[in-house]
């Protein structure tokens, strides 16, 4: 077991403090124009330490997006592993945003790679996809759970084609069930017992609209974090937040990556920018 207190002890007490924020580090080449600097593992090492810097204490947590990083090759891993550390010095929580998934086997590599202290790319917690079926993730809930990590699982994503997935039904008659439902309820059973909050979370989309009671999936019974992708850029905004979480909102940690980077390169702005978005969230969710 670690010392460590586990994610969802941490993340409860940073949103607490911060707010219900994620700021997104998703260097696309047009921000990284925007910003004044090249497509290139300098310009995505430059951005991402710039963010850590600015955003430490207005926003709970980071979340670096490994495509972006690793479109740059192996210098573009180097430069996200140096915003890993930069982050886990100045006490700011990461969320690594690399969606894994694999057979069991395989995903045991994963863990190691991300979950694992001491390991160069290891986040306080990382996305997977539950679509090898949820028991393939074992290793990593495992080793996020032995590490004092996260897990964040892909249930209700906030992109338009989600749904023919997602909303599929197993069984018949009245006892049918999604498969997003089948997800957070086995989210759900990890996380029992655990206080103030478990460390398997789910994501969830703030676009979704009307996805969560249609697909009878019980976030309120979840008891982890449901990491809100969608704000800003994608068009969700506070309403949307209200709405889709409604009776779960202290377990929200919106996210936004492009809407909050667009205020940048300006350090004072770039704060200003995610201190709005994080007392926007609050409100939202927790007002
Ligand atoms: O369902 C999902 C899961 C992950 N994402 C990721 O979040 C950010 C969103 O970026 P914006 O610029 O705020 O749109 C990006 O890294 C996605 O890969 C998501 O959007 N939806």
């Amino acid at each position: 077991m670690s010392a460590r207190e586990p994610f969802g002890a941490r993340l409860a007490a940073a949103m607490d403090d911060a707010g219900p924020m994620c700021a997104g580090i998703d260097p696309h080449p047009g921000v990284l124009a925007d910003w004044g600097l090249p497509d290139d593992a300098t310009g995505v090492r430059e951005l991402g330490l710039r963010v850590v810097e600015a955003l430490t204490g207005a926003v709970a947590a980071v979340k670096p997006q490994a495509a972006f990083f690793e479109r740059h090759g192996s210098a573009g891993v180097a430069a996200l592993e140096e915003v890993l550390a930069a982050s886990h010095a100045a006490g700011l929580l990461t969320v690594l945003d690399a969606k894994r998934g694999d057979i069991g086997s395989t995903m045991a590599a994963y863990a190691d790679a991300y979950l694992r202290d001491g390991s160069p790319l290891a986040a306080d917690a990382l996305t997977v996809s539950p679509y090898l079926g949820f028991g393939a993730l074992d290793p990593a809930v495992t080793a996020a759970l032995e590490s004092g990590r996260g897990l964040f699982v892909l249930c209700l994503t906030s992109n338009p084609e989600g749904p023919s997935v997602q909303h599929a039904r197993r069984g018949a008659g009245a006892s049918t069930v999604t498969v997003a439902a089948q997800i957070a309820a086995a989210a759900a059973r990890l996380n029992e017992g655990a206080a103030p909050l478990g460390s398997i979370g789910l994501v969830v989309g703030a676009t979704v609209g009307d996805a969560v009671r249609a697909t009878g999936t019980d976030l309120a019974d979840v008891n982890g974090p449901l990491l809100a992708p969608g704000v800003g850029a994608q068009g969700a905004g506070a309403r949307e937040l209200a709405t889709v979480f409604a009776g779960a909102g202290r377990a929200v940690l919106a996210t936004s990556s492009r809407a909050i980077l667009a205020a940048g390169p300006d350090r004072e702005a770039l704060r200003a920018a995610a201190r709005e978005a994080s007392a926007q969230a609050r409100a939202a969710l927790r007002g």
